[in-house]
C-alpha cells in the first residue's frame, strides 16, 4: 500500500480514555432547558434555530463571537469548550443539515471547492426551504414525481436534473420501446427478430403498396444485438430474382439525421406465406406526418350535413422546419442517384415536436419496380413532395389536382417565399427551369434566409440538450461516488473486524455517511434532505478544504476533518477492497 498522509482529522473528545477524562459527559436531567446553553452556540457559535423553537438557552452576541474561530486553534478551542460544558444540551449530530458545520476562512482551493459552493447555493434554490424549524421528509422525490405539466419551463432550469418535459418524453420513448407486445395473436421470431409487436391494427382494409402487396409495420427485438427495430412486411410477396436484393447494399449505407435508417431486408416463410421483410430503425413513439396533422377529426351532422372540423393552420415556422428537413434528406438521395418513389405523409415518421424521418427508404427499389428512369423517378419525387406540402399547408389529404386554386388559398395564410417553393416543387421541369431538368438543390435558393432560422433553432435545441446533458453527469458523478459509499460501508464479511469499520479511514467513512445519511433534526426526526445530500458529496468528490464535524454514533466523541481528509479515507478504503489488501 502507498505510505497514507498522517490524517488531519481532529478528535475533539474521547470521554472513554484516560486522557480525555476531563469531557466525559455527566447529565444533569434535573436541570431546566432553560438555563442549560444551548450546545450548538458552543459548537458552531451560533444556533440557527435560536428565536425558532429550540429551547436552550443562547447567549447574547458579541461582535467577537460573531467571527469563526481561528482553524489552527481548532483543537485548542473545541476540546476545552466540551470539557467544561458537559451538562450542555445533548449535542444532535443531525442538527448539522445544512451547509458547513464549522465554517473557517482558510484559502480554498478555486476550482474544485468554488464549483462545490455553487452546487451547494443551487441546492438550496432547488428545494425549497421550509418556512421554519425542522426539515421534513420532502413530499415529492423527483425521481417519482408524477407526469404534471410544468407550466413554466424555465422554473426547471439550473436543476440537477433533466428538465421534466424532457425527461418525461424520454422516458415515455423507453417505456414505447420495451413495452410487452400487443398482439393477441403469437407471432412468429423471424430471422434474427424476436417479440414482434404490431404497430398498426392487423385486421380491416389496409392500402396496398404498387398495387399489390398488404404491409404491415411491427417491432422487433435483434436477438445479434438487443436492440429494437421497425420490421415493413409485404405480404405475399414473391422475389422475381435473388439480385433485387442487392439494391438494399445501396440503401444501407444511407445514413442521414432526416431518413430512417434501412438495415437489412430478407424475405421469409415464418409467417406462413412468402413475405418480404425490411428492417429500419425504429424511432420510439413516432407518429407519421398524415396522423398528426391531416387525419380528418371528428365529423358530425348538423343541419342534415356532414360537417368535419376544421383543423388549425400549421405554423409557418413548422412548414419551413419540415420543407427543409425533407429536401436535405432528398438531396442526399439523389445526389446518390437514388430515390424515394414512397413519399407521402404516411411515409413520414413525426418525433418530438418538429423532427422527420423518410420512412420505408429503398422499398421500390427492393420490390423490383423499376418501371421508369432514375431522373424521371426524381422529377417525380419533388412533385410529391409539392404534394405533401400543398397538403400540410391546407391540412387535407385530398388536394385534388387543383394546384392553382390550392396555391392562392395557400398565398392568404402563408408567405409568398413559401408559395414560391411549393410551386417550383410542384412545376413540371420545363416550366421550372426553362428547359434544364429541375434538381432538388435548386429549392434551396428560395429558402437560404429559412435556412438559417432552421439553424439558429437547432443550434439553440442543441445547446439547451448540452446543458441538460451535463446536469446528468454530475450525477452520474455522484452516483459513481456513492457506489464506492455502499461497497465501502457495512461489509458483512469485516462486520466482526474492529479494524475495518472502528477505526481509522474506514471509521471516518462510516461517520461521514452517517452524517448525510442519518442526519436527524433537533427533534430526532430524521432528515430527508436531497440538498443535504448532494452538498455533502459534492463537497466531498472536490475535496474541499472546508471542515466539517463528524460524530459517533453514541455521540461520546467527535472528529473535526476536511472533506479533503475524507476523500482520501474513501479513496484509500475503496483502493485496498479493490486490491485485495485488506
Ligand atoms: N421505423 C419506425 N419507427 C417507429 N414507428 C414506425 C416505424 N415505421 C412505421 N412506424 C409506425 O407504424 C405505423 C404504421 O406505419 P405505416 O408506414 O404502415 O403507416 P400507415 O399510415 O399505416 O401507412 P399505409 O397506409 O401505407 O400502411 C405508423 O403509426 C408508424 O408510426
Amino acid at each position: 500500500m502507498p505510505p497514507q498522509p498522517a490524517s488531519s482529522a481532529i478528535q475533539i473528545v474521547n470521554p472513554g480514555s484516560s486522557t480525555a477524562s476531563a469531557s466525559t459527559t455527566v447529565r444533569k436531567p434535573s436541570e431546566p432547558s432553560q438555563q442549560r446553553q444551548c450546545r450548538n452556540v458552543l459548537i458552531y457559535g451560533n444556533c440557527k434555530y435560536e428565536g425558532k423553537g429550540c429551547a436552550f438557552y443562547h447567549p447574547p452576541k458579541s461582535p467577537q463571537a460573531e467571527s469563526l474561530p481561528d482553524p489552527n486553534n481548532l483543537a485548542r478551542i473545541a476540546s476545552p469548550v466540551l470539557a467544561q460544558h458537559v451538562n450542555a444540551p445533548e449535542f444532535v449530530p443531525g442538527a448539522l443539515t445544512h451547509g458547513p458545520t464549522v465554517s473557517f476562512p482558510e484559502p480554498v482551493s478555486q476550482g474544485p471547492a468554488s464549483r462545490a459552493e455553487l452546487q451547494d447555493s443551487s441546492a438550496e434554490e432547488f428545494y425549497a426551504k421550509p418556512s421554519g424549524g425542522a426539515l421534513y421528509p420532502l413530499d415529492y422525490h423527483l425521481y417519482t414525481k408524477s407526469a404534471v405539466p410544468v407550466p413554466d419551463q424555465s422554473a426547471s432550469k439550473g436543476g440537477f436534473f433533466v428538465a421534466e418535459d424532457i425527461r418525461l418524453e424520454l422516458q415515455r420513448r423507453m417505456d414505447d420501446i420495451w413495452a410487452p407486445p400487443v398482439s393477441t395473436v403469437a407471432l412468429p421470431e423471424v430471422h434474427h427478430y424476436h417479440s414482434l409487436s404490431p404497430l398498426e391494427p392487423v385486421a380491416g382494409d389496409r392500402r396496398k403498396y404498387f398495387g399489390h402487396w398488404n404491409s404491415i409495420c411491427y417491432r422487433a427485438i435483434s436477438t445479434s444485438n438487443g436492440s429494437v427495430y421497425a420490421l415493413r412486411r409485404l405480404e405475399n410477396f414473391h422475389l422475381a430474382h435473388e439480385s433485387i436484393l442487392a439494391n438494399a447494399e445501396l440503401w444501407k449505407r444511407i445514413i442521414h439525421p432526416n431518413i430512417a435508417s434501412f438495415r437489412e431486408a430478407f424475405t421469409t416463410r415464418a409467417f406462413n406465406d412468402s413475405s418480404l421483410v425490411l428492417v429500419y430503425d425504429y424511432y420510439p413513439l413516432a407518429t407519421t406526418l398524415f396522423d398528426t396533422f391531416l387525419k380528418p377529426r371528428t365529423s358530425a351532422f348538423t343541419n342534415r350535413q356532414l360537417r368535419t372540423d376544421q383543423l388549425d393552420p400549421i405554423p409557418e415556422t413548422t412548414l419551413w422546419s419540415f420543407l427543409i428537413q425533407i429536401a436535405n434528406a432528398m438531396k442526399a438521395i439523389h445526389d446518390r442517384a437514388l430515390a424515394f418513389r414512397v413519399l407521402d405523409a404516411t411515409k413520414i415518421l413525426l418525433t418530438g415536436k418538429s423532427r422527420l424521418h423518410i420512412n420505408c427508404c429503398g422499398l421500390a427499389d427492393l420490390v423490383g419496380l423499376d418501371t421508369q428512369d432514375r431522373a424521371t423517378q426524381q422529377q417525380e419525387d419533388m412533385i410529391a413532395f409539392g404534394r405533401l406540402m400543398l397538403a400540410l399547408c391546407c391540412r387535407n389529404a385530398n388536394i385534388g389536382i387543383n394546384y392553382a386554386k390550392t396555391l392562392e388559398f395557400i398565398s392568404r395564410v402563408y408567405s409568398q417565399e413559401l408559395k414560391n417553393a411549393i410551386h417550383f416543387l410542384l412545376q413540371p421541369p420545363p416550366l421550372a427551369t426553362h428547359g434544364t431538368p429541375k434538381i432538388i438543390g435548386q429549392v434551396f435558393d428560395f429558402i437560404g434566409g429559412r435556412l438559417l432560422q432552421e439553424m439558429d433553432a437547432m443550434q439553440l435545441r442543441s445547446d439547451s440538450l448540452e446543458a441538460q446533458l451535463a446536469c446528468e453527469l454530475e450525477n452520474g458523478r455522484l452516483v459513481r461516488l456513492l457506489s464506492k459509499f455502499g461497497f465501502i460501508n457495512e461489509r458483512p464479511e469485516f462486520a466482526r473486524d474492529f479494524r475495518w469499520s472502528e477505526t481509522g479511514d474506514k471509521y471516518i467513512v462510516k461517520l461521514f455517511r452517517d452524517l448525510v445519511f442519518h442526519a436527524v433534526d433537533e427533534h430526532g426526526r430524521p432528515v430527508v434532505s436531497l440538498s443535504h445530500v448532494l452538498m455533502h458529496l459534492n463537497k466531498l468528490d472536490c475535496g474541499s478544504e472546508e471542515k466539517l464535524m463528524l460524530v459517533s454514533r453514541d455521540e461520546q466523541s467527535c472528529l473535526v476533518v476536511s472533506y479533503k481528509e475524507i476523500k482520501r479515507c474513501v479513496e484509500s478504503a475503496f483502493r485496498e477492497l479493490v486490491s485485495g489488501v485488506y
